[in-house]
């Protein structure tokens, strides 16, 4: 590649530099692609470049993954409920223990020696939640135990770390009314986020590009998709486990005012340059 060709390189992203300039981005970083070394070095170096630009990122982190091998060695079983996970007071510990204890900080650790500025901050100090509930009981729902719905978020936190142009990096963990700690659904806390924070754009970084029309088939991948789609899909019965909370956040944050909603395939290496500083439609975007 000549200078010439770099230098064009640079000046093709301009356009997208210039209008993100200050926007506020939430990253919703799955942990379903945090398990390679490599690929968690290059995301966290887009977005460090990102922040670099001038763009107000907030990354939101998951650990699904992490928290059942956790789980497993302490010798607990674990289940699901429509993507969301059960949570007894023994599973909370281990989340609480593996999400802030564990996985925020490397985050972190590993974003400031990429030259960034990051700071962890605990879900439990910004969300205030009710314990999520499927149905009605007297419809026979049931409870998913210490599983979270946010019902406030105190943004304080988050705004003054991007005045000081440092990246939170969010734990999704919330607080109770009764001070019990509740484990969120990642996907959940970073729709509610964005909407609060009135995002320019919600990202969610995930091991399927993007919302899949047969999920056996990765080449079936939906480039838009509207709420009145969604429920088709939903319908149908082809969103299922993880897919479902980001959906349903995606949905929520579009609602809430969010300007773009992308699912992005986190194992292509620079996923998200390619999203926000080039046309090509990567993923599934969700529109109002
Ligand atoms: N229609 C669908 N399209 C794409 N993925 C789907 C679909 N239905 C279910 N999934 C599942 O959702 C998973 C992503 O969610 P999840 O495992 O919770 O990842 P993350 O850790 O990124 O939140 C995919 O790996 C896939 O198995
Ligand atoms: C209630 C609920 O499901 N909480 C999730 C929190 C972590 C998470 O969401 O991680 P991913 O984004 O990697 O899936 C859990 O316990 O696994």
């Amino acid at each position: 590649m000549t200078a010439a060709d770099k230098a064009k390189i640079f000046l093709e992203a301009l356009p997208y530099v210039q209008r993100f300039r200050d926007a506020r981005f939430v990253i919703k970083y799955g942990g379903a692609v945090m398990d390679d070394a490599e690929l968690v070095r290059h995301t966290l170096r887009d977005v460090v470049l990102l922040e670099a630009v001038g763009i107000q990122v907030v990354l939101i982190h998951g650990g699904g993954p992490a928290i059942g091998r956790a789980l497993k060695e302490a010798g607990i079983s674990s289940s699901f409920v429509d993507g969301l996970r059960i949570t007894d007071a023994a599973t909370m510990q281990v989340i609480e223990r593996v999400l802030c204890g564990e996985v925020g900080p490397s985050i972190v650790a590993l974003l400031e020696s990429l030259g960034g500025r990051a700071r962890q901050v605990l879900g439990q100090r910004m969300f205030q939640v009710k314990p999520f509930r499927k149905a009605a009981p007297e419809e026979g729902g049931h409870s998913l135990g210490f599983v979270g719905e946010p019902t406030s978020v105190d943004t304080n936190p988050i705004l003054s770390l991007l005045a000081e142009r440092v990246i939170p990096v969010v734990s999704p963990l919330g607080l109770g009314e009764d001070g019990q700690l509740y484990n969120i659904n990642a996907d959940t806390a970073a729709g509610c986020l964005a909407g609060v924070l009135r995002a320019e754009k919600l990202v969610y970084l995930t091991d399927v590009n993007g919302v899949l029309r047969d999920p056996q088939d990765p080449r079936s991948t939906i480039s838009v998709l509207n709420p009145k789609e969604v429920a088709v899909l939903q319908e149908r019965g082809v969103l299922r486990g993880g897919m479902l909370p980001k959906v349903r956040s995606a949905l929520w944050a579009l609602q809430a005012g969010v300007g773009k909603v992308h699912l992005l395939d986190g194992r292509i290496p620079h996923a998200l340059l390619l999203e926000v500083f080039t046309d090509s439609g990567v993923g599934t975007e969700l529109v109002p």
